[in-house]
C-alpha cells in the first residue's frame, strides 16, 4: 500500500496494490492495521457512494460541525474526479490552504481527508462512482458549506466554470469567510 502526503500533510494520498490474473483484479481497498500504520486511526462508521452522470459534477466544498466532523477517506471506482480537501481549522498553519488529487478508476488511488477540511470534488468523465468511508454519521444540522470556485480559495480547478453543474444547494454556499470558528487547531 503506496502512503504519499501531501502538501498539508495531515492529507494522506493512498493506493493500495491491484493484483492482476487471467480473472481480472483483486485488492484490499481498505485495511484498518496499514491504516493505522499510516497514523489514521479513526473507526469508519459509514460509507457513501454518489453517481455523477455527466463530467465537470462539482459537489462541494462540504463538512460537518462538531461532534459530528467527519474524517473521509474517498476514492472512485469507476471514472475519475479531482479530489480536493481544505484545511478549515482556525490557527492551522495550514488554514485556508487546498491540495488536490486525481482519483480514477485507472490509477485506484484514495484521498484521506481529517476531521476539520472542507471536502469537495468535480469529475473528470461521465458516469462517475465515488465511494467513501467516514468516520462521523450524517447529521443534517451540523452541515456547512463553501462556494467551490470561491476566489480565495483559488483551487486550480481542472473544468471551467462554465462547465460546473451544482446542485440547487452548493449553488447558494457562502464564500471561505463564512468557514472562520468552524473547526479549530488542535
Ligand atoms: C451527505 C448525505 C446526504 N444524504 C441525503 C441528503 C440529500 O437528500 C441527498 C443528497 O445530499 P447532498 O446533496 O448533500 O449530496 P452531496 O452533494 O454528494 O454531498 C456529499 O458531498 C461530498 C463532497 C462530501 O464530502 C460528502 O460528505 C457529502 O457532503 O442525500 C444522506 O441521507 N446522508 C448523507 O450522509
Amino acid at each position: 500500500m503506496k502512503i504519499e502526503r501531501l502538501a498539508i500533510p495531515e492529507v494522506v494520498l493512498i493506493t493500495p496494490p491491484r493484483f492482476q490474473d487471467n480473472r481480472g483484479f483483486f485488492s484490499e481497498t481498505y485495511n484498518a492495521e496499514r491504516l493505522k500504520e499510516a497514523g489514521i486511526n479513526l473507526p469508519f462508521v459509514q460509507d457513501n457512494q454518489s453517481l455523477s452522470v455527466e463530467r465537470g459534477v462539482v459537489r462541494g466544498l462540504h463538512c460537518q460541525l462538531a461532534p459530528h466532523a467527519q474524517g473521509k477517506l474517498v476514492r472512485c471506482t469507476q471514472g475519475a474526479i479531482w479530489d480536493v480537501a481544505i484545511d478549515a481549522r482556525t490557527g492551522s498553519p495550514t488554514y485556508g490552504k487546498w491540495v488536490g488529487a486525481e482519483l480514477s478508476s485507472d490509477n485506484w488511488s484514495q484521498l484521506w481527508i481529517p476531521p476539520g477540511f472542507l471536502h469537495g470534488f468535480c469529475t473528470l468523465t461521465g458516469n462517475v462512482m465515488v465511494q467513501y468511508k467516514c468516520t462521523g454519521l450524517y447529521n443534517k444540522a451540523s452541515e456547512r458549506a463553501v462556494k467551490w470556485n470561491c476566489k480565495k480559495l483559488a483551487i486550480d480547478w481542472p473544468i471551467r466554470e462554465d462547465e460546473a453543474i451544482l446542485s440547487d444547494k452548493d449553488a447558494q454556499n457562502p464564500g471561505f469567510d463564512a468557514a472562520e470558528g468552524w473547526f479549530s487547531y488542535p
